[in-house]
This record gives C-alpha cells, structure tokens and sequence, in this order.
C-alpha cells in the first residue's frame, strides 16, 4: 500500500494507551474512513512449550518477551499491501492463542504498545510517535482494577509483579524511551486536544 503511514502510541502499563487509541480508531471509522490497529501485546512470544510454572517466571516488561521480529514483518507486509495473520493472545494463560485473525492493509495503522519506543529496530517504521505520559502510581490504580476485573490477577500478584518487574522496567525501558516521541500526551485516554490532533493528521492522510 503506497505510503502508508504507521502510528505508534506507547505508555506505562495503564497509562491510557488503549483507552486513547480505541477512541480515535471509533471515530476515525465514524467518519467512513479505513484504519487498522495492532496492539503490541499480540506480539508476547507464544509460550505453549512452557509449563505454567515456567510462564509465571518470564518477565513481560523487558522487550525481549516480544516476538518484534515478527511485528516488524507484520508492518512491512501491511505496507506492500498484503494481509496478515494477526496472533491472538491470552493474558490467563500467557500465550498465543491457536487461532489468528486476518488484517488487510489500509493507509493508516495505529500500534499500540509498552516497548515500542524502547525498540531500536521498530523506531524506522513510525511516522508519528506519541507517548502517553501518565504518573506511574496512576498507571498502577487503573492497573489493579484492570487485571483483577479482566487478566484473572488477585491483588497478591499484581503488586509482586508490579514491584519485581513492572516498577523497574517502566524506569530502565519505558520512561527513557519518551524522548524518543514526537508528540507527548499527558491526561491518558481522554485528553481531547490530543485526539482531535491525531484525528485531524489521519483524516488528511485519509482524505
Ligand atoms: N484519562 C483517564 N481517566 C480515567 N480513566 C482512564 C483514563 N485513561 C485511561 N483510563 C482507564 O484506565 C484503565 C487502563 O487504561 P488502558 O487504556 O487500558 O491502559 P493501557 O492500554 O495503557 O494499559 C482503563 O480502564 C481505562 O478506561
Ligand atoms: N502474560 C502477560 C503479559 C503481559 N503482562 C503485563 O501486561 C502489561 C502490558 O500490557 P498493557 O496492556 O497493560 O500495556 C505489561 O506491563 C505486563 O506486565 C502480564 O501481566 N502477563
């Protein structure tokens, strides 16, 4: 697909990444226009050789629990015009699920993801990187709420998780990787000056 443009949204865990980037894609597809999205968490590596005690260990807050190589593939196809086999993943189970889902190209995708802007060999591919700034005690509320209501955590895990892994790699990976962006969001998925700015570029790509 001749210029296609690729929009990335990072964040926190929690920071308001799928709140921010569902919303634009609803009202993009609103407006009749053709948007696709991929969401980085699709790309966790497939972990079915693993017993569950063994998932349990992986640390899904450093880049290499992503299978990138293959994301990356993904968005190259995307750009020349070909489908792809989108994976499907479980977060109760952590690990891709056996079926996948078809996406056909469109001028604009939106990826969403924690360790886009952390990834040295995906920044090439982003025409637009926005970061969503959201304070990490923030991030870490929602994320409570979140994971007990819709990943199957108890309250136990998410803080030992959010102290061994989540807490140390947002710092190492996530919170450096802001200043690779080129627009920073603050007020997480509502912040409608931000939409509106996104909307406005896509709909001239689009139009
Ligand atoms: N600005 C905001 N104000 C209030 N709640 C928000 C805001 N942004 C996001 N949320 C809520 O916080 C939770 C986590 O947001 P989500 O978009 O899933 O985060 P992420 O994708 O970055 O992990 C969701 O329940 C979402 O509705
Ligand atoms: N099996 C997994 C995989 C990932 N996580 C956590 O998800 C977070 C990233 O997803 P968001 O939608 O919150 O951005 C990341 O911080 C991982 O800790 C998990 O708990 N289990």
């Amino acid at each position: 697909m001749p210029n296609t443009r690729i929009i990335a949204i990072s964040g926190g865990s929690g920071s308001g990444k799928s709140l921010f980037t569902q919303t634009l894609i609803a009202e993009i597809l609103d407006e009749g226009l053709d948007i696709r999205v991929l969401c980085e968490d699709h790309y966790y590596r497939d972990q079915t050789h693993l017993s569950m005690e063994d998932r349990l260990q992986t640390n899904y807050d450093h880049p290499k629990a992503f299978e990138h190589e293959l994301l990356i593939r993904h968005l190259e196809e995307l750009k020349q015009g070909q489908s792809i086999d989108y994976p499907q993943y479980c977060f109760k189970t952590h690990t891709r699920l056996p079926d996948t889902q078809p996406i056909t190209p469109a001028s604009v995708i939106i990826v969403e993801g924690i360790m886009l802007l952390a990834s040295p060999e995906l920044l090439p591919l982003f025409d637009i990187k926005v970061f969503i700034d959201t304070p990490l005690d923030i991030c870490l509320l929602r994320r409570i709420t979140r994971d007990l209501q819709e990943r199957g955590r108890s309250l136990q895990s998410i803080t030992e998780q959010y102290e061994s892994t989540v807490k140390p790699m947002y710092h190492k990976f996530v919170a450096p990787s802001r200043f690779t962006a080129d627009v920073i969001v603050t007020q997480g998925g509502k912040n409608r000056i931000a939409l509106d700015v996104l909307k406005s570029h896509i709909q001239q790509v689009l139009k």
